[in-house]
């Protein structure tokens, strides 16, 4: 196995899931980290409960966020009242906002990405629809669909409720979409709005304090296909070479939530980040050892940022050198953690990095590399990939 990946060329192989495009959007308004405990400590008519501020600023420091993107504004508070006072009912309003907003945000992310494709929307074959915000019949990926005008035709999967990790699962139902369909096209969507999880803060239920202070609004877009059609100028980005989904045994209770009448009520344990620093290594063995990869710092890295210390507690397990989660950094300091999302902007920011820096190819100029997106479960979606050479680029 191992000769076969050293022999290949950088020309993207026949038959194999390829991305071709990203996009990502989120919403207007912009929230400096720095200046949100006075914010939301005002907005939630909380500014009495001084430890409790103190606490979550240290938190908003420590975050390594400079700053996060929500629809939430100060005018949809003052309008429902309740969505600010801990607990009080109001699923509803969320869920009205929520079942418009979230296929919106979605297509601005598509458009972004069918655009780069270059290719007539009629070309998309299959839709892979991720969220975990809201929750209707018929489901998001069906008014996304309407709002965007796919065919009648398309071939639609709706991802509900996997949180962090469900761009990864897209990514692997993508690569047995593509390489058992001739032809087809599938668009991947995740959308994610954290007025679905916004609540006030309180003493009792401290794991608030920390997705208050980590969580953000985003969407992003991605085009998959096999078998490219060089005549119609579509361009690789990576290739989607492997996919594993991994469930962490007894990881249950380290993050989990479900939807009640104040919203989504999450819990975060103090624990987490170690649980995946301790898991992470078996997951890269198992995609690995098939292609004689032991080395971890001859990858490139796109990891979910879910928060600094899970970024760091891999950096260390993995021993990894400075700059290898430098796309997951730049995505935790300019838009938090998205949820779903978040991986995807990793990800275009590792091509559009590579690119800037003048690397050759689309990984930091290495071959073979890893996306990492971790979630409730815990579950892990291990996606290796090959990254393509950078368009124009000129060896020496
Ligand atoms: C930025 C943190 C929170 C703090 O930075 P630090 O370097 O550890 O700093 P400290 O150790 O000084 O911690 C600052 C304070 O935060 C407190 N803290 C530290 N983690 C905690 C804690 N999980 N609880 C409650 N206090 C804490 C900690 O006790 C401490 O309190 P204090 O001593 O009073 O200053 C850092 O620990 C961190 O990155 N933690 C990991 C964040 C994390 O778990 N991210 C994944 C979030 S879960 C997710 O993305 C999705 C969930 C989801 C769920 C359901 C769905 O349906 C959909 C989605």
């Amino acid at each position: 196995m191992a000769s076969s990946i050293e022999n290949m060329s950088q020309e993207t192989r026949q038959g194999v899931a390829t991305i071709l495009a990203i996009g990502t959007a989120n919403p207007p308004n912009c929230f400096c980290q720095s200046e949100y405990p006075d914010f939301y400590f005002q907005l939630t008519n909380s500014q009495h409960m001084t430890q409790l501020k103190q606490k979550f600023q240290r938190i908003c420091e420590r975050s390594a966020i400079q700053k996060r993107y929500m629809h939430l504004s100060e005018d949809m508070i003052k309008g429902n009242p309740n969505l600010s006072i801990y607990r009080a009912p109001s699923l509803d309003v969320r869920q009205e906002i929520l079942i418009t907003e979230v296929p919106k945000l979605g297509k601005e992310a598509a458009l972004k990405a069918i655009k780069e494709w270059g290719q007539p929307l009629s070309n998309i074959t299959h839709l892979i629809f991720c969220t975990s915000c809201c929750a209707t019949a018929p489901t998001a990926d069906y008014h996304f669909a309407n709002l965007i005008g796919l065919k009648h035709s398309i071939q639609k999967f709706f991802i509900y409720g996997q949180g962090c990790y469900a761009a990864g699962t897209a990514l692997r139902l993508s690569k047995d979409l593509v390489e058992n369909n001739v032809d087809s096209r599938v668009l991947i969507v995740c959308s994610e709005l954290m007025l679905s999880c916004f609540h006030a803060p309180s003493e009792t239920h401290l794991d608030i304090l920390v997705g208050s202070a980590i969580f953000s609004d985003g969407a992003a877009a991605l085009i998959v296909g096999a078998n490219l059609d060089t005549n119609k100028n579509e361009r690789p980005l990576f290739e989607i070479i492997s996919a594993n989904q991994t469930v962490i045994p007894d990881s249950e209770t380290m993050m989990h939530g479900k939807i009640c009448e104040m919203g989504i009520n999450y819990y975060i344990s103090k624990e987490l980040p170690k649980c995946i620093a301790n898991n992470i290594e078996q997951c890269l063995i198992e995609m690995f050892t098939p292609f004689g990869i032991n080395d971890w710092n001859t990858l490139f890295y796109v990891v979910h940022n879910g928060g600094p210390t899970i970024l760091r507690g891999i950096e260390e397990k993995l021993g990894l050198d400075k700059d290898k989660l430098e796309a997951s950094w730049h995505v935790l300091r300019e838009y938090g953690n998205m949820w779903s999302p978040s991986v995807l902007f990793a990800l275009d920011e590792m091509r559009k990095m590579s690119i800037k820096q003048g690397k050759s190819t689309t990984g930091q100029g290495l071959e073979w590399g890893v996306l990492l997106a971790l979630g409730p479960g815990l579950t892990v979606e291990t996606i290796g990939l090959r990254s393509c050479v950078v368009a124009g680029y000129a060896s020496e």
